[in-house]
């Protein structure tokens, strides 16, 4: 599972509404990418670009995956692709609330992640794999998606995403509505994640502080442009660019 991602030149928006200006943008294979950046900046703007549901009016969008990256991920032209052929190549999406159906089952939840899978033997191997990275769901299988807490939830969303052995994992907002205690369980999960796996992630967080102590690399948008990308323990220590664009 390998999926770096590189957008170049890209603008986007809503009608003739730019939101996103000239964005390049990096995410090494194998990585954590955070996205951070005050209220309206475009960080969910930029997800719906990456995932297809907004196409971007310049600029190209592309998945550069390592030798034996799954799905063709090598070189891959994102732009064009539609939202619902992105899981063949292996790019998954955890939107911002989650995106569980709540009149579901915790299996069957997991299980419609993997559905689009041919091969029915792998897909209950992944379940497996599943329940023993979240334990709070292989306890609550049968529990239906609405009886849930709200980190049960996003660990539940998580692993619906990965069912579908994504090599690229988009996330929203994780941290939203969750305790800070859950929010740093979600998030060590993401690395175990990476560390396992080689799971490339871009997250878009508010909670900065959290996104930046997880993530390898922070990238700063402020009014639909990259203001700064680095090393995101550097980001967290420059305290210029935190009063400026990030307000702590
Ligand atoms: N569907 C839409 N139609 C028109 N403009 C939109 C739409 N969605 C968002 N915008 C505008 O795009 C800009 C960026 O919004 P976006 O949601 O991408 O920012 P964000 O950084 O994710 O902020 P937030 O954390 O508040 O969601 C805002 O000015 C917003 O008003």
């Amino acid at each position: 599972m390998t999926g770096g991602l590189v957008l170049e030149g890209v603008t986007a928006g809503y009608g003739a509404v730019h939101v996103l200006h000239d964005i390049d943008l990096a995410v090494a294979d194998g990585s954590i990418t955070a996205v951070v950046g005050a209220n309206g900046a475009g960080k969910t703007t930029l997800l719906r670009t990456i995932t297809g549901q907004l196409r971007p009016s310049a600029g190209s969008i592309r998945l550069t995956g390592g030798a034996g990256g799954k799905g063709g991920t090598d070189g891959t032209d994102l732009t064009r692709v539609p939202v619902e052929d992105m899981v063949r190549h292996g790019v998954a999406l955890v939107p911002e609330g989650r995106g569980v159906i709540t009149e579901l089952t915790v299996e069957e939840n997991l299980r419609l992640g993997g559905l689009w899978r041919k091969d029915r033997r792998a897909a209950a191997e992944v379940l497996t794999q599943m329940y023993e990275l979240f334990e709070p769901l292989a306890r609550r299988r049968k529990a239906a998606g609405h009886q849930l807490s709200g980190g049960e939830r996003q660990m539940l969303a998580l692993g619906r995403a990965l069912m579908a052995a994504p090599a690229l994992l988009l996330l929203d907002e994780p941290s939203l509505g969750l305790a800070p205690k859950v929010t740093a369980s979600i998030l060590g999960m993401l690395r175990r994640l990476r560390d396992d796996t080689g799971l490339t992630v871009l997250l878009i967080e508010q909670n900065v502080r959290s996104a930046l102590a997880v993530a390898d690399h922070g990238v700063v948008l402020n009014l639909g442009r990259v203001v700064a990308s680095r090393p995101a323990a550097e980001l967290a220590e420059d305290t210029d660019l935190r009063h400026t664009y990030l307000g702590f």
